[in-house]
């Protein structure tokens, strides 16, 4: 089973301690990330996706740590940042095979499957248009798709249901719970309340300290 764990993380910009001795530990499952805003859910998120190392402390995959098992963990990632520049001139799915090419992924079985989660999130009519002509919220569910692509074992998704109507949020909402059957899903998201119920862990981040949110159901996590 897969395992991911954070132990001791500290993460300085500037001098400014942004995380603040965070240890967790991370199984199958969803992890829900609340808290205020500039609390560090995002930093959290980066270090999880190995965007950003942490200034101290060990991140470990599997029982090896990083950055010894970085490439290991980097090829079974997906990550949907808060806010990504898209590259403008392709259309969807031409984005979508360029992160799957990246990612090493079979190019037809990947596009079968981006179309698939179009499909299923409402980006099927649009997914040979260019980016030039999406909305925020088309921009977030291709962002969110090319983090599904593939059957990463540990997903970390930033906000993926903002911008989205109630609907399609819920929708992107039911395929995150379908794979966190198998992967390990950290993600922050408005829709906090609804998944609660649903996820293993509600971790409440607060000035750069995590705790558990017990009035959300969460379990403490050592
Ligand atoms: N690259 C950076 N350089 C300097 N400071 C940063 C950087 N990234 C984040 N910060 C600071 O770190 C703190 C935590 O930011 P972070 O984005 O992780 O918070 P958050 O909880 O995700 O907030 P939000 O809910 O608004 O997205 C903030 O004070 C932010 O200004």
């Amino acid at each position: 089973m897969s395992k991911l764990v954070l132990d001791g993380i500290f993460k300085y910009y500037w001098n400014k301690p942004v995380l603040n001795n965070v240890s967790c530990r991370f199984a199958p499952g969803l992890t829900l990330l609340v808290g205020p805003s500039g609390a560090g859910k995002s930093t959290l998120l980066r270090l999880i996706a190995t965007a950003e190392k942490p200034s101290s402390g060990r991140i470990v995959w599997n029982d090896e740590p990083l950055p010894g098992a970085r490439d290991k963990l980097r090829q079974t990632l997906g990550y949907a940042p808060q806010a990504v520049d898209l590259p403008d001139d392709l259309s969807a799915r031409e984005f979508a095979m360029h992160m799957a090419a990246l990612k090493g992924l079979d190019l037809s079985a990947a596009d079968l499957q981006f179309g698939a989660i179009a499909e299923r999130i409402g980006l099927h009519a649009d997914i040979n248009r260019p980016i030039a002509t999406f909305s925020g919220g088309m921009r977030r569910r291709l962002i969110f798709a090319q983090a599904m692509l593939g059957a990463p074992r540990v997903i970390a998704l930033d906000e993926p249901t903002a911008e989205l109507d109630r609907d399609t949020a819920q929708r992107v909402g039911a395929l995150i719970l379908e794979r966190a059957a198998e992967a390990i899903v950290v993600m922050t998201t408005h829709l906090a309340d609804e998944l609660a119920p649903r996820a293993v862990n509600v971790l409440r981040v607060e000035a750069g300290v995590l705790g558990s949110d017990r009035a959300a159901g969460g379990q403490e996590v050592a």
